[in-house]
């Protein structure tokens, strides 16, 4: 710590009472040679600590460096005394690095989409947080001071994440009232302005729903220099905090915890609303409903956390969405396709994601190919809770020219393989006493889709329709639901080629939503079909065609 500066946090006034220490007994002459030592000891652990952190953090990125040091290099006194700012703000007020770096962590770790910061001074918490935020994400930062605007901006602008910050200048308290009127929520908050309004913002922000349930606050400076413990405190920021803290922690609605991060930083979250009504003694029909199946709200139904996937057809197209939607929903998957090649690289963008995946080459129109597949995940995974029977294929010829060979062809992968993969599948699960198993059938056995002409594929598919149909019946009562998704026609790179284009207009006519099906237009069904959130359904034909079988 350089001598001339202010000690900030607990860590740096230990560090100057121990350097005085040090001074003092090098002075006198007669202290003992292990109270020095000690005395050197404890100085170097705490000398040390914050440099440590500093160099163990992932480094901050080229915006925020240069923001940090526009910061320090700026004249913050002139500037006041100008009168451009109203207070007087000490370059000390910045968040910067492992603070900057344990908010954007934050905001990675609860999904946060959007978040409150108030107090935001030269914008480095905010532009930290803002980059770990997805691209539709938002931050509103409110700070007092418009000149604190002009200053951020150009380096939010240069940022390729800074449109996603929004400055309200303005005294927080009514950017707040304004921000509850509106309803807006937040999924993360972070305090860091007045300390002795803290407790009013902590006040209007959880008695106005503005923390949204399940959100977390972060609050900057709650050991307060160690002033927040020390028995002799007079200083009015550090009872305020001291206040704050007790506040807080007696405070039912939610749970805080305080991380010794530089000046101290709580974390806190909103508890159970069963929790808050049971302070409030509210009437409440306290049931699955409210509290949610096992505890879980809707979209956390349809994790598949600890599930065990495959999918045929993998490789490429629906199957290989179908796939991404199954890991990114929390599932182990094995990545089925005819083609080894196809299925190997699916199986390596999933494991690249952090989901883990296998690759298996095998043709569904085999049963031994089948029931290799099924005993490899059952001997690597012990188990399986999702099959995605998606493989198949699609030949055109007219009715009066269609060959027994394509017919054949086409049912065998189409339908009997499909029955086969449900089969061996089914056996697996019946015997678990729990499965879900999603069939890709087509629009196509709905409606005849013109103009090609395609019979076995479209009979093979009525065909998938009524075997899901008649299974899902036959093993709800044994806990396996059986299901399938129609999908409509599918934006695939093949429908781009010179040949098919007068079809794709013609088709473009025939679909109320005025576009083909992406591939990405299908996951959610898939995964919803695969959630327990869908227990109920079976022998479902989920249609998804932008409503062309309506016309
Ligand atoms: C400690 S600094 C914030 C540091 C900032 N979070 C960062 O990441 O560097 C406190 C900021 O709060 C602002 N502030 C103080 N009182 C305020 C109020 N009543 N309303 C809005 N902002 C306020 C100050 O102007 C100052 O810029």
């Amino acid at each position: 710590m350089p001598a001339d500066k202010v000690p900030d946090t607990p860590v740096e006034v230990l560090v100057d009472l121990l350097t005085k220490a040090k001074e003092i007994a090098a002075a006198s002459g007669n202290v003992p040679e292990e109270l020095t030592s000690h005395v050197q000891k404890a100085l170097d652990i705490a000398t040390g600590l914050d440099d440590y952190l500093e160099n163990m953090s992932t480094q901050e990125s080229e915006h925020l460096a240069e923001l940090y040091k526009k910061t320090v290099a700026h004249d913050w006194d002139q500037v006041h005394k100008e009168g451009k700012t109203k207070f007087r703000l000490p370059k000390e007020c910045i968040t910067g690095h492992v603070e900057g770096q344990t908010l954007k962590m934050l905001v990675h770790m609860s999904q946060a989409k959007r978040v409150l910061e108030i107090g935001m001074f030269t914008g480095y918490g905010a532009l930290s947080m803002a980059e770990a935020l997805p691209d539709d994400g938002c931050l509103i930062a409110c700070e007092l001071e418009p000149y604190l605007k002009e200053f951020a901006q150009p380096i939010f602008d240069k940022s390729p994440h800074g449109k996603k910050i929004i400055v309200k200048t303005g005294s927080a308290m009514d950017t707040l009232k304004e921000l509850a009127t509106a309803d807006e929520q937040f999924d993360m908050i972070f305090i860091d302005a007045d300390k002795n309004n803290y407790i009013n913002y902590y006040k209007l922000i959880l008695d106005n729903n503005l923390l949204r349930l399940r959100g977390v606050m972060c609050v900057d400076n709650s050991l307060f220099k160690a002033k927040v413990y020390l028995k002799d405190t007079t200083d009015s920021n550090g009872l305020a905090l001291r206040e704050f803290n007790q506040f807080v922690c007696t405070d039912p609605r939610v749970e805080q915890v305080i991380i010794p991060v530089r000046d101290g930083i709580s974390v806190i979250r909103r508890v159970s609303a069963a929790a808050e009504c049971l302070r409030t003694q509210s009437k409440i029909t306290d049931d699955e409903v409210f509290r949610g199946v096992q505890g879980r709200p809707i979209l956390d139904r349809m994790r598949l956390d600890g599930k065990v996937a495959y999918v045929t057809g993998a490789g490429q197209g629906i199957g290989r969405a179908f796939a991404h939607a199954l890991g990114e929903a929390g599932a182990k998957v094995a990545v089925v396709d005819l083609d080894q090649v196809k299925a190997e690289a699916v199986a390596k963008e999933l494991f690249l994601k952090g989901i883990n995946s296998i690759s298996i080459t095998a043709d569904i129109s085999k049963s031994e190919d089948v029931q290799r597949m099924i005993a490899t995940i059952v001997s690597k995974w012990g188990a399986i809770h999702i099959a995605c029977n998606n493989a198949g294929i699609n030949m055109n010829s007219a009715s009066e020219d269609t060959s027994l060979e394509e017919w054949d062809q086409t049912f065998n992968v189409n339908l009997r393989g499909t029955f086969m993969c449900c089969q061996a599948a089914g056996r697996v699960m019946l015997k678990q006493g729990y499965g879900k198993i999603i069939n890709t059938a087509s629009m196509a056995s709905l409606i005849v889709p013109h103009p090609q002409k395609q019979l076995s594929y479209n009979t093979s598919k009525a065909g998938v329709v009524k075997l899901t149909q008649t299974l899902g019946t036959e093993w709800i009562d044994r806990g396996v639901r059986v299901n399938c998704i129609s999908p409509g026609i599918v934006d695939t790179p093949l429908i781009h080629s010179e040949s098919l284009r007068p079809l794709v207009q013609r088709w473009l006519s025939d679909i109320p939503a005025g576009r083909l099906a992406q591939v990405t237009d299908l996951q959610a069904a898939v995964v919803y079909l695969a959630s327990d959130a869908s227990d109920y359904m079976t022998g479902h034909n989920l249609v998804i065609e932008g409503g062309q079988s309506l016309w």
